[in-house]
């Protein structure tokens, strides 16, 4: 049978470590179909705390991490000073994704690099299902990116832990061919993750309105579910999860949701979305999200 695209992940190269951590995240979690639900919450550091002003609880990660619970959530992603302080109360009852790399937004973004600051044998010892690492498509930095990845997707292949890779398109050159969620850029981003070998990419929900100075590929009228099934085709077997971006309107953000999981997608990575309101209106607009999932059951377990 033809794989659909971002139906399922491995083969051969997929080790059994991995393969059981999918597994437990995709099909042990959430609604247990094979897509999946994220809580990202490494905002503190990427943005700092004023993503938290409006919603003083959410400064607290312990909070977080019970959301991820209450709301059925795949896993939650966080930094390893998080990680290492806060999921011991909550071993094991959601999936941990340690993020391995991070910086703040106080320099400019137009030579973007994500140092690494934990590794992967950080995740083994906490207990971690997969591996987070940013990956700055397109930076002046990109040499040095690519060099730290690839020691990471060693590291994860040698000890069986998924890598998810969040491709970001990034830097100076980025800016003057569409900008950083252009359809063009996206969509080499998550190319780029595939071809350097992640197991699962996140990216922006493409915006496919027509931009100069990008290839003529890409000058053509294109419809954001053209766009977004473009994206998951590009990703091929690594699975795809759409990011929720700043908070917006509830109904952009489901029709978003509606048209990845119509491309194929895996599932979302939604963070500001899901915590920046109040917390029976954040497990109220996750079960809005989980019922349009549940329409996308994706076959089988990961590798199979
Ligand atoms: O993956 C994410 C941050 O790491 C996405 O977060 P947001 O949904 O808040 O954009």
């Amino acid at each position: 049978m033809q794989r659909q695209p971002g139906r399922g992940v491995g083969g051969a190269g997929l080790g059994t470590g991995k393969k059981t951590r999918l597994n437990r995240i995709l099909h042990q979690h959430g609604l247990r179909n094979g897509t999946a639900i994220f809580l990202p919450y490494d905002h503190g550091l990427e943005h700092g705390p004023r993503d938290f002003f409006d919603n003083p609880v959410v400064s607290d990660p312990a909070y977080i991490i019970r959301l991820a619970l209450e709301g059925g959530f795949n896993g939650i992603a966080v930094q390893i000073g998080l990680a290492e302080k806060f999921y011991w109360d909550y071993a094991g009852e959601v999936p941990l994704i340690l993020k391995l790399n991070g910086k703040t937004d106080i320099p400019s973004d137009a030579e973007a690099l994500s140092p690494l600051h934990a590794s992967v044998a950080d995740a083994v010892r906490l207990g971690a299902d997969a591996v987070g690492y940013t990956l700055y498509v397109g930076s002046p930095a990109q040499e040095t990116d690519f060099r730290q990845l690839r020691q990471v997707r060693e590291d994860a292949q040698r000890l069986g832990m998924p890598l998810i890779v969040w491709a970001y398109p990034r830097g100076a050159a980025i800016e003057g061919k569409g900008g950083r969620d252009s359809f063009y850029a996206v969509d080499y981003a998550a190319r780029t993750a595939s071809e350097l070998g992640a197991d699962m990419v996140k990216v922006n929900f493409p915006h496919p309105e027509k931009v100069s100075g990008v290839k003529d590929a890409y000058q053509h009228e294109f419809s954001p579910q053209q766009a977004i099934d473009a994206v998951v085709r590009s990703a091929n077997r690594t699975l795809v999860l759409v990011s929720g971006g700043e908070k917006a309107g509830d109904e952009a953000m489901l029709e978003k949701t509606r048209q990845s999981m119509e491309a194929g997608a895996t599932g979302l990575i939604f963070g500001r979305n899901v915590w920046q309101r109040e917390h029976d209106e954040s497990l109220r607009f996750v079960a809005r999200l989980r019922e349009i999932l549940s329409q996308h059951p994706r076959a089988g377990a990961p590798g199979a």
